[in-house]
């Protein structure tokens, strides 16, 4: 399937996906914890993976699904496959902002082709923000979008993203520290499809993390964000792929002043 194409069908995935979970905002919720305390999941999480797994498989019954949840009737995967093509899917991206009536939460699809993203959509219904690409650059509600132009790091709005873990804490303190002292401000927002988003509209400088995030929280913003004219490294300052341990997502102007400062 061509980049256009699957754009196309991301979209409608997505913007129905959007659609199911605003119907649900700032309303009754039933809230689950899944690894910790600080990691939910609501009934809206499940009914929008279905709703847009369904949408996808109405074009391709045998379409392959990386999703952030389990359902019994729709068999899903935890990583991408190495080759053919994948959706990859966070029905909400941001669900404790959900749940708390916190309109940072996006509905995520993304398609891929042999590990590398083609075309992404990040939907978030509340804020009225609809961030997509495919191979002609990246837009925000259709409009051209792209990083930002900063080049000096003191200067540099970075977000950190790490969730709550227990395990994450102290490296999440750590780089609050790097950033404050080396860098411009920090921005932590609790859902990393913003903050690639964010990147990718020049919103935000930069976005890093030492955690390795799930493909449904990131594949997406990194297509958004090399889209849009930045560049995505891992730690170490290879071009980021799924699985990496850590990304900096960056408007590309100071990226080894952050490679050298985040480890
Ligand atoms: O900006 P923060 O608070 O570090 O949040 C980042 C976290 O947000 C999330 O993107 C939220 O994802 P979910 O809401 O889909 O669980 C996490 O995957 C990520 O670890
Ligand atoms: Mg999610």
């Amino acid at each position: 399937m061509d980049a256009t194409t699957s754009l196309s069908l991301a979209r409608e995935a997505a913007t129905t996906g959007g659609e199911v979970a605003h119907g649900g905002f700032r309303g009754p919720l039933t809230v689950e914890t899944k690894a910790n305390e600080l990691d939910s999941v609501t009934e809206f999480d499940r009914e929008v993976q279905r709703r847009v797994a369904n949408v996808l498989r109405a074009d391709d019954p045998e379409a392959v699904i990386v999703g952030e949840e389990e359902l019994p009737e729709i068999e899903t995967r935890k990583t991408l496959p190495e080759s053919g093509t994948a959706w990859i899917v966070d029905p909400i991206d941001g669900t404790n902002n959900f749940v708390v009536g916190n309109r940072i939460w996006c509905c995520s699809v993304t398609a891929a082709e042999d590990d590398e993203a083609v075309a992404a959509v990040n939907e978030f219904p509340a804020l009225g923000d609809c961030f997509a690409a495919g191979d002609e650059g990246a837009t925000r509600n259709g409009e051209p979008i792209s990083v930002s132009q900063r080049g000096r790091p003191e200067t540099f709005t970075i977000n950190p993203v790490f969730g709550l873990s227990e395990t994450n804490r102290r490296k999440l303190s750590e780089y609050v520290s790097t950033i404050t002292e080396e860098f411009g401000d920090c921005r932590r927002f609790g859902s990393s499809q913003f903050a690639l988003s964010s990147v990718a509209a020049g919103e935000l400088d930069a976005a890093v993390s030492s955690m390795s995030l799930s493909p449904w929280d990131t594949v997406g913003g990194v297509h958004l964000v090399r889209q849009a004219g930045g560049t995505v490294t891992d730690l170490a300052g290879n071009r980021w792929t799924p699985g990496a341990d850590g990304i900096i997502a960056s408007n590309g102007n100071a990226h080894d002043d952050l490679v050298a400062a985040f480890e």
